[in-house]
């Protein structure tokens, strides 16, 4: 059994208590017999699809979906990928708002296991502590790497923050692209569609909601 940080612990206690986790069912098996159960299921819908796994190109396709799967793209169902936390003692005593943007965001639409292609911009105003910038990078890919809404990953993201930075002053917003609006179903290629969690200050107080919102 891996040993989860305190960290991954903390987070996933306070996401459960907000009833924003993931809606999962424990099954008990290890990742490699995840992955030896899902390529054996891809084998068989590949072939309902009558495809001829037999060919060179098609053959590998289950092995490497179901290793897409577990250790890719679905790596942040499993707690024990939350990344390494670093936290600092804001000595500086920056109070103002730190905010970064343009942060990639690549998740899989929960509806129909297609890419949600996007931007996450995300500050903080640092209390007692700052955190590591690429953590916040981090924080929004490990919660990425899940079959998701995009509503439900923007909370995440916020309260996973909020946690760590044991402050309500967190705010998150999101841009993406859906696939399953984009590549299918009603097939519109240009909208977008932006999500925004705020906390703390960033909910109460108009002009720090405003310069989140608005200033680049
Ligand atoms: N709110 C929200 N809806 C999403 C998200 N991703 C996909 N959806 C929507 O989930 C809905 C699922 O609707 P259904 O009618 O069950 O699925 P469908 O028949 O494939 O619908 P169409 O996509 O309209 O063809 C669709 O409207 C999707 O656009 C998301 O992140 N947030
Ligand atoms: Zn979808």
């Amino acid at each position: 059994m891996t040993c989860l940080s305190k960290e991954a612990l903390l987070v996933r206690s306070v996401l459960e208590e907000r009833g924003l986790e993931t809606p999962m069912i424990g099954t008990g098996l290890s990742s490699t017999e995840k992955k030896e159960r899902i390529e054996s299921h891809f084998t068989e819908i590949l072939t309902l699809l009558e495809l001829d796994l037999s060919d060179d190109s098609l053959a590998e396709t289950p092995h490497r979906i179901a290793k897409m799967y577990v250790n890719e793209i679905f790596s942040g169902l499993d707690y024990a990928t939350f990344p390494k936390i670093t936290l600092i003692d804001n000595k500086m005593q920056v109070d103002e708002m730190v905010k970064v943007s343009n942060i990639t965001l690549t998740s899989t639409c929960e509806h129909h296991f297609i890419t949600i292609d996007g931007k996450a911009t995300i500050a903080y105003i640092p209390r007692s502590k700052i955190i590591g910038l690429s953590k916040i990078n981090r924080i929004v890919q490990f919660f990425s790497r899940r079959p998701q809404v995009q509503e439900r990953l923007t909370q995440q993201i916020l309260v996973a923050l909020q946690t760590l930075l044991d402050s309500q002053d967190v705010a998150v917003s999101i841009t993406a692209t859906h696939y399953c609006v984009k590549a299918r179903g009603v097939m519109d290629a240009t909208s977008e569609t932006t999500t925004t969690s705020l906390g703390g200050i960033f909910k109460s107080r108009p002009e720090t909601r405003a310069e989140f919102l608005h200033c680049r």
